[in-house]
């Protein structure tokens, strides 16, 4: 069933051609505080200063945060609420959504370091909540009335993990006594990678969604370790297909179609990841199957950082045979193609811990944030191409008559028998478009 718009947030933008086309990553860090073993083992030894809202530095020197180097990103997040992250990181994503544009927010860092912490943050508490419930409730109740061809829009939650390199679905239904079975990639010859058999659930609202994001999180691995009281041990992907239906032409017969009126579909993917922690084992204090687990987690880091790398690369190459990106080197890495190199907006949360103790964890995402940066993605407008072509004519249409109007006037005022002549002739033409 298709949402009908709800309350007001802010209007959603109406024109979007111009949207299509090649952007950067965004690539933010965010600091969370010392943690309570973190102060008791030494409250003062930090490894990390904020120098301004988009620099800070590192320290290299054992007890001087001011020597080391320094790092710039498009945002450095240091003791900012959950509404001011989201502030600077959600709304965009919720903005492209209306224009049509795929949106990815992926956090990466090490255990502990609070990636999921900004991405689900806390469900039940409006004050603790991170990215995905604040996205997801704006997404609803952006006031969709403001742009009158949108007549109606629907959203459809896809939720899965990556365990092990298998793919599980979150949302799939749990029988205790069979191991929840691995799904496939596959890849759509214009959608790209998708994971087939997935549960796909259309939302009515945030209370629907947050529903479904409660029993996935439960289905979600997640295990105590020594970093993390309650790490998780999966990479996390939620999946929001946003599409609105928006009505072109007139009902009186012209319009832009050439009579009638014609319902069209924007599709947008807002794709949101709450990626496994890297983590030393000698520091976690894993063994057995949290061991295993510990070992596929870097290994599909470890691809993930081949491929920004190759990216990274393909940006500065001079080369003319084309750097190639290892995406199907990982289950992780192939799923998140578009997010990464293709056909998406997206933004890169490097979380990190300030202290001392995680100097080498922390300077390890800083330096994958720091080429994360060179990436670029090419965003267009997912609607049928037609439609797009009969917007720009109708652009040239309305800036025609726009000349012929100015035209008219000026011969009206001028009084000459010619100027009327041709104010008759602009009034004709006028009203043929
Ligand atoms: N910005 C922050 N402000 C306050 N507390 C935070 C912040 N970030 C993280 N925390 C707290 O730190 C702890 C670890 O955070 P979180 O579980 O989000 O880490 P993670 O990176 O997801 O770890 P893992 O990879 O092991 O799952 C949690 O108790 C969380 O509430």
């Amino acid at each position: 069933m298709a949402s009908t718009p709800a309350s007001p947030a802010s209007a959603p933008p109406v024109s979007a051609d111009e949207e299509s086309g090649a952007d950067k990553i965004r690539v933010v860090v965010r600091v969370r505080p010392l943690s309570q073993a973190e102060q008791q083992a030494d409250a003062s030894a930090l490894c990390l200063k904020r120098l301004s809202p988009q620099s800070l530095k590192y320290g290299t020197d054992e007890e001087n945060a001011d020597s080391g180097m320094t790092f710039t990103f498009d945002q450095v997040f240091w003791s900012e609420s959950q509404q001011q992250v989201c502030d600077k990181v959600g709304v965009s994503v919720v903005r492209n959504a209306w224009k049509g544009l795929n949106s990815s927010v992926f956090a990466y860092g090490q255990t502990g370091s609070g990636k999921t912490h900004t991405m689900t943050g806390q469900l039940d508490d409006l004050q603790g909540e991170g990215l995905i419930p604040r996205i997801s409730r704006s997404l609803f109740s952006t006031d969709a009335a403001a742009d009158e061809a949108i007549t109606s829009f629907k959203v459809v939650a896809t939720y899965y993990e990556i365990y092990n390199e298998r793919v599980i679905d979150l949302l799939g239904e749990t029988d205790a006594a069979s191991p929840r079975a691995a799904l496939r990639v596959r890849e759509h010859p214009t959608r790209g990678p998708f994971v087939e058999g997935a549960v796909m659930r259309e939302v009515g609202g945030w209370a629907d969604l947050a529903q479904l994001l409660r029993r996935g999180n439960r289905a979600r691995t997640v295990a105590s370790t020594k970093m993390n009281a309650a790490s998780s041990r999966s990479h996390a992907i939620l999946q929001l297909s946003f599409v609105q239906t928006r009505i072109y032409g007139a009902d009186d017969g012209g319009g832009e179609f050439g009579g009638g009126m014609r319902a069209v579909d924007r599709e947008s993917k807002i794709t949101l990841v709450d990626l496994a922690g890297s983590e030393r084992a000698d520091k976690t204090g894993v063994t057995g199957d949290r061991l295993v687990e510990s070992g596929n987690i870097n290994k599909s880091l470890l691809a993930l950082g081949s491929v920004i790398n190759a990216l990274a690369e393909s940006v500065t190459s001079t080369s003319t045979s084309s750097v190639f990106v290892p995406y199907r080197n990982s289950a992780l890495t192939w799923l998140l193609r578009e997010s990464l190199g293709g056909n998406a907006r997206s933004v890169m949360v490097a979380t990190l811990s300030p202290s001392a103790l995680q100097r080498e964890e922390t300077g390890s995402t800083l330096r994958y944030a720091e080429r994360a940066k060179r990436i670029k993605t090419h965003a267009t407008v997912n609607e049928d191409p037609n439609v797009a072509i009969i917007r720009q004519l109708r652009a040239e249409i309305e800036a025609l008559k726009a000349a012929l109007r100015e035209h008219m006037e000026k011969s009206s005022g001028s009084g000459s028998s010619s100027g009327l002549a041709g104010s008759r002739c602009a009034r004709e033409v006028t009203g043929m478009l």
